[in-house]
């Protein structure tokens, strides 16, 4: 079935257009190693028969002990500054980021979280429908790396299993000389290889690695948001033959490391697409988030 549906709007920017797979940080701790589109995701693209994910926003969370860099990760990526004062995140905040996937519009929505604890109940709150969850350590302070597992584990908790690209970022890359940046590095990666993550050095204070990074989130939730609908629509499909009027079969629900390749290996019927978080366009209103579809107020901030 080809897309009846192409989104219309503003082109993005160009250093937004993402044409080629982008590659890791590290083999050594990194989700997939293909260099490429998915053949189907490509093939799909090429006819514009990408349903409604042009149409959408995968949602990403940011998690991690206060103070490790996420609010300025996020601001150097999509607001191009970076400040050197410490302002702590009260409660949860969000940016959207418009790419252009292998010729289709695609969006992030990019939630920052508190690392405070007096905050946590309210970011959790958040965690909810997350495509991709990003879990952020100093590379200078290798507690917060230890920490890492329990904010991996609290986002977890409000989301399926294998529901999740999982990525373990190392921040502040420009504090750290080559031999203690080794160190802290081989320490992340046996922790992100442990996780089922893939890893990161970034430095948001330089740029360095910080718009390869969120290319390569935003190529990896693409591909898998594009290899579900494919399936959904084919499954969806009514199948007569051999005397059965309709088949239809169950979740698998097994983990992966590319839960995008495995879902779209495991068969399943979805007759009405159900609401996420992530298929539902915000925005803030007054101090508050506001769902645009089921016109939902979330609390404010
Ligand atoms: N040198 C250097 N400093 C950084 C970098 N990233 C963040 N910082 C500094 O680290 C401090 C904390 O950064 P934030 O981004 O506010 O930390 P956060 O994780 O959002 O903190 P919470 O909102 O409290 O959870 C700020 O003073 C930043 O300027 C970096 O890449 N390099
Ligand atoms: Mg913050």
């Amino acid at each position: 079935m080809r897309s009846s549906v192409m989104p219309l709007g503003p082109t993005v920017s160009q250093d937004r257009v993402i044409t080629s797979f982008p590659k890791w940080y590290t083999p050594a701790a990194c989700l997939q190693l293909r260099e490429h589109f998915h053949g189907q995701v490509s093939a799909a693209c090429q006819h514009r028969n990408t349903g409604t994910v042009g149409l959408k926003l995968s949602k990403v969370v940011v998690v991690g002990d206060l103070y490790v860099g996420k609010t300025s990760l996020i601001h150097r990526f999509c607001r191009n500054v970076f400040d050197r004062d410490y302002k702590a995140t009260i409660g949860v905040d969000f940016e959207m980021e418009r790419f252009e996937v292998a010729g289709i519009p695609f969006s992030l929505q990019i939630w920052d979280t508190a690392g405070q604890e007096k905050f946590k109940c309210i970011a959790s709150a958040y965690y909810r429908g997350a495509q991709v969850i990003i879990t952020a350590f100093d590379l200078t302070d290798m507690q917060t790396l230890e920490h890492t597992r329990q904010w991996l584990e609290d986002a977890l908790r409000e989301n399926e299993p294998g529901a999740c690209f999982l990525f373990l970022v190392g921040t502040k890359k420009d504090l750290l000389s080559g031999a203690a940046c080794e160190q802290a590095e081989a320490e992340a990666v046996r922790l992100a290889n442990e996780m089922q993550a893939e890893y990161w050095s970034v430095s948001a204070k330089t740029g360095e690695n910080v718009k390869a990074f969120f290319s390569r989130v935003a190529a990896l939730a693409f591909e898998r948001s594009v290899l579900q609908d494919l399936e959904r629509r084919s499954s969806a499909r009514p199948q007569v033959g051999n005397g059965d009027v309709i088949r239809t079969c169950r979740d698998g629900g097994a983990s992966t490391r590319d839960p995008g390749q495995q879902e779209a290996l495991q068969p399943r019927l979805l007759l009405a697409e159900p609401a996420s978080e992530a298929s539902t366009a915000c925005m803030r209103v007054g101090g508050a988030s506001r769902d645009l579809e089921g016109d939902m107020e979330h609390p404010p901030c």
